[in-house]
């Protein structure tokens, strides 16, 4: 199931951990309360958010390019992603949201064991308090959990989901080999790129069940994306934000029909640092929000070292290591995992 699957295997999940029943709470509780009123964390509201970039665009590689080194996110039209499939998606998630919370917890993500299931986010233990959050992931076959929750009607939440995975799978490697031409690296001498073996690939159904006070809660606590490459639906409803030095906190508003793309720790290892991974989290809001997540990382024993040329640095800023290790090291060090491994 690839590396992914490891990720913050040891960071134990406690019984709080465990998504609250979210409709029946009408005030914020004590644990879920981040910030108060006077928390002057900088919100970028105003500033101008990632670029929007046209894949159809004869200029579109160059301008991925750039908007990795300048964002490390950006937000993809054209990208060739059927809308009724990412209404499907949509549409299914809803269904196993709208679930009542004891047929969800049916499919609890089991501790210690694969990143599969119904769950808060797997970061959670870095943080005193809980994130207004609840979220279903999928790795490998969706069916086994699926079927916890519709013993009898699972087949449609599956093909949607696997059809969603395989059609993102070849837009994610199509970004893939643009990022990897510029860092002089011949896609097609990439074993696992061509042949697709021993992938790590999740996919994140993530909610932000409505909020009773937003301003005070958190839906997903800042972090950067175990991955190579994320590949991101929003809802309508805004609410992801990434930092961006000098001007904080900025929104990705979400551009209809589009897909946010951000790079993940891999590409930042790999790129020297000039491709940035993004550190980014999500508000929470008054009215439900949904986003898909699907992360894309080589396989485990692959070998990230930083590609090093004029333009991404003579000298390697990271040691080099398996993409497995340094899912290890992230697992215990977290935020700090990067400058673990800086040299
Ligand atoms: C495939 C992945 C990527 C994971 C770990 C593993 C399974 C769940 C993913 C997320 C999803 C929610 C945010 C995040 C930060 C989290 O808590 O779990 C992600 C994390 C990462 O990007 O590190
Ligand atoms: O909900 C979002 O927009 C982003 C979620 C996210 O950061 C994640 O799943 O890693
Ligand atoms: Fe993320």
């Amino acid at each position: 199931m690839g590396a992914l699957a490891e990720s913050y295997k040891d960071t134990l999940l406690e019984p709080q951990h465990i998504p609250l029943d979210y409709g029946s709470v009408h005030t914020l509780p004590d644990s879920h309360v981040w910030l108060d009123e006077s928390d002057e964390s900088p919100s970028g509201v105003h500033s101008t958010g990632p670029p929007v970039i046209d894949l159809a665009d004869p200029d579109s590689a160059r301008l991925i390019i750039q908007a990795c080194e300048t964002w490390g996110v950006f937000q993809l039209i054209g990208h060739g992603i059927p809308t009724k499939l990412m209404e499907d998606v949509q549409s299914e998630a809803e269904k196993l949201f709208d679930l009542p919370v004891d047929q969800k917890m049916k499919a609890l993500r089991s501790p210690g064991g694969s990143q599969s299931g119904y769950g808060l986010p797997p970061i959670s233990p870095f943080f005193e308090k809980l994130m207004w959050h609840e979220g279903y992931h999928i790795m490998g076959s969706p069916i086994d959990h699926a079927k916890l929750l519709w013993p009898n009607d699972y087949q449609g939440f599956c093909d949607t989901m696997v059809h969603y995975r395989s059609q993102l799978k070849a837009l994610t490697e199509q970004l893939i080999r643009i990022i990897f031409k510029s860092l002089n690296i011949n896609p097609d001498e990439v074993a696992w790129l061509k042949e697709s073996q021993g992938l790590s690939i999740g996919l994140q159904l993530n909610c932000y069940p409505p909020c009773p006070d937003p301003t005070r809660a958190m839906g997903i606590a800042p972090h950067t994306d175990t991955s190579l490459i994320t590949v991101l639906q929003q809802s309508k409803v805004s609410g992801l934000q990434v930092f961006k030095e000098g001007a904080g906190w900025v929104l990705v508003q979400p551009v209809p029909g589009a897909i946010t793309v951000n790079l993940g720790d891999f590409f930042h290892i790999l790129s020297n640092g000039v491709f940035t991974t993004v550190r980014h989290r999500v508000v929470a809001t008054r009215i439900r929000r949904l986003s898909f997540a699907y992360f894309y990382a080589p396989p485990g024993d692959f070998i990230v070292s930083p590609v090093l040329s004029k333009d991404f640095g003579e000298v390697p800023r990271y040691q080099t290591l398996s993409v497995k290790e340094y899912v290890g090291i992230k697992g215990k060090h977290f935020e700090k995992a990067l400058s673990v491994i800086q040299n």
